[in-house]
């Protein structure tokens, strides 16, 4: 019998009546799948639901088993196949739960009514109140409208939920801060930029996410014009900072000043441009990008960087590459010349494969799961709301990029992403920016 390597979750609905359990596990064991644990995941009156873990030499060997309960008819129906990362997805990620146990009437009476309506009264004759005695003040909106969820396009907002309920639980776990989901059902900046704002009084702050170019560019202006609580582009500016991380990293270790470099920039999107937007505030004198968009070049143009003629010239003359395209494999081994610093963040595949850039004679290379704004969006948001901040600023954002340089262990380009320290680092250099900020008002 050959190795048992494939392990899959079946699960099945049976009419609730004895024995069908029984012809299940006999239809998967008559084909070579080996049953491990069964799990009843509801009972009600006419059927039953119930998860099958079964191991199987390969996948056809599965699917044969699978198609023998189908088989079996009467009512007998396989609703899902689970893999582990399905299996951990099954509910979602993140679940709303009380901070406080109701045990007594007593409870019952603090926290909720008739208790809740002093507090009510308390907030109504001073709002600012509502910072103290509601969770307002560290719970962020994780905004989406589905169309740049990572790598995989505009595959619309609900699609896009297990994601935004990643960065709920990232935010939970690394930062804190509640993340509440938000899936809107529309992409016109008008309707979008309305809607955040008729729901922004229950949050503390707006992470927009995912949202696609270039509408996410006038969505984050307006709203950031027009709330006065922190409103960032994680794709945007969350990327720019651990990308300017990434980078100073690399000049340490090879002794560049980076202001003197010349930095390319491959994919001029919401990654790209504020990427780009980023390293010219912080001083770069020499800042090149290509887009396949004329729109997107014109807008490097008029933010003060240099439009490229062709991904070829970019590889030719630039010391630092970064790529954020979207498109695996794009750039090639042959173009990267000694000593290049390659950066290729498209996620769920980069631009290059950092071993492959490594060996084509860069000096460092990394791709979109180390060099993450994972490790951004948390601690900003963290040092935001800490210090009440009203907007991120530039200076709020130099500061996180260089806290989680600065804590980087030599020879690499960015902290681990679950490094909590590196997240506290961030937070706190964020906090201190904005101090800085308003005593200097
Ligand atoms: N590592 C990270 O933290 C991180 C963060 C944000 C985005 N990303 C990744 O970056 C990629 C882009 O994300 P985005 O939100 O900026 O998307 P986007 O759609 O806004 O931008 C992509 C840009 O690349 C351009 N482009 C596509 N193919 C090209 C080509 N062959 N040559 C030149 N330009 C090309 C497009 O015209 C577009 O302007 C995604 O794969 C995403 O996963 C990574
Ligand atoms: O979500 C991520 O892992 C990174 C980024 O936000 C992306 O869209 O790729
Ligand atoms: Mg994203």
């Amino acid at each position: 019998m050959g190795a048992r390597n494939v392990t899959r979750t079946i699960i099945v609905e049976t009419p609730s009546k004895p024995g069908n359990l029984g012809k299940v596990t006999t239809a998967i064991g008559l084909f070579g799948g080996d049953i491990g644990e069964i799990k009843t995941r509801q009972i009600g009156p006419y059927s039953t639901v119930r998860d099958i873990t079964v191991q199987c030499e390969s996948e056809e060997q599965l699917e044969t088993a699978i198609a023998a309960v189908e088989q079996l008819g009467e009512g007998i129906h396989v609703r899902a196949v689970s893999d582990d990362v399905l299996h951990a997805h099954e509910g979602g990620k993140i679940h709303m739960s009380s901070r406080f146990d109701i045990r007594s009437i007593d409870d019952l009476r603090k926290v909720y009514t008739p208790g809740v309506a002093n507090v009510c009264r308390a907030i109504e004759e001073d709002p600012s109140l509502a910072q103290y005695y509601t969770s307002i003040g560290n719970t962020v909106a994780i905004i989406t409208d589905g169309t740049a969820i990572l790598g995989l396009g505009n595959i619309g907002p609900l699609a896009g939920m297990p994601v935004m309920e990643g960065k709920a639980a990232l935010f939970d776990r690394l930062a804190g801060i509640s993340g509440i989901p938000i899936l809107l059902d529309t992409s016109d900046p008008d309707e979008v930029v309305a809607t955040v704002k008729r729901i922004s009084k229950g949050f503390g702050g707006i992470l927009l996410e995912d949202i696609g170019s270039p509408h996410c560019f006038e969505i984050e202006e307006r709203l950031i014009k027009d709330l006065d609580i922190p409103v960032m582009h994680d794709d945007q500016h969350g990327t720019a900072v651990v990308t300017l991380a990434a980078v100073m990293s690399a000049c340490r270790s090879a002794g560049v000043n980076l202001k003197e470099a010349v930095v390319g920039q491959i994919g001029l999107g919401a990654a790209g441009l504020a990427i780009c937007r980023m390293f010219m505030a912080y001083g770069v004198k020499e800042m090149v990008g290509v887009d396949r968009q004329p729109a997107a070049l014109d807008r490097l143009a008029m933010y003060g960087g240099t439009p490229a003629r062709s991904l070829e010239e970019i590889m030719e003359k630039c010391d630092i590459v970064i790529a954020t395209t979207g498109v695996p494999n794009l750039i090639k081994p042959e173009w990267i010349k000694k000593g290049q610093v390659i950066l290729a963040l498209s996620n769920p595949k980069p631009e290059i494969e950092p071993d492959e850039a490594i060996k084509a004679g860069a000096l460092f290379a990394a791709d979109g799961r180390s060099v993450n704004n994972v490790l951004g969006f948390p601690g900003i948001f963290r040092g935001a709301l800490n210090a009440g901040a009203k907007r991120i600023t530039h200076d709020m954002l130099v500061a996180a990029a260089t806290a989680i340089s600065n804590h980087t262990k030599p020879g690499q380009l960015v902290p681990h992403p679950l490094d909590l320290r590196a997240h506290q680092i961030v937070a706190e250099a964020v906090e201190m920016a904005v101090m800085k900020e308003e005593s200097s008002k």
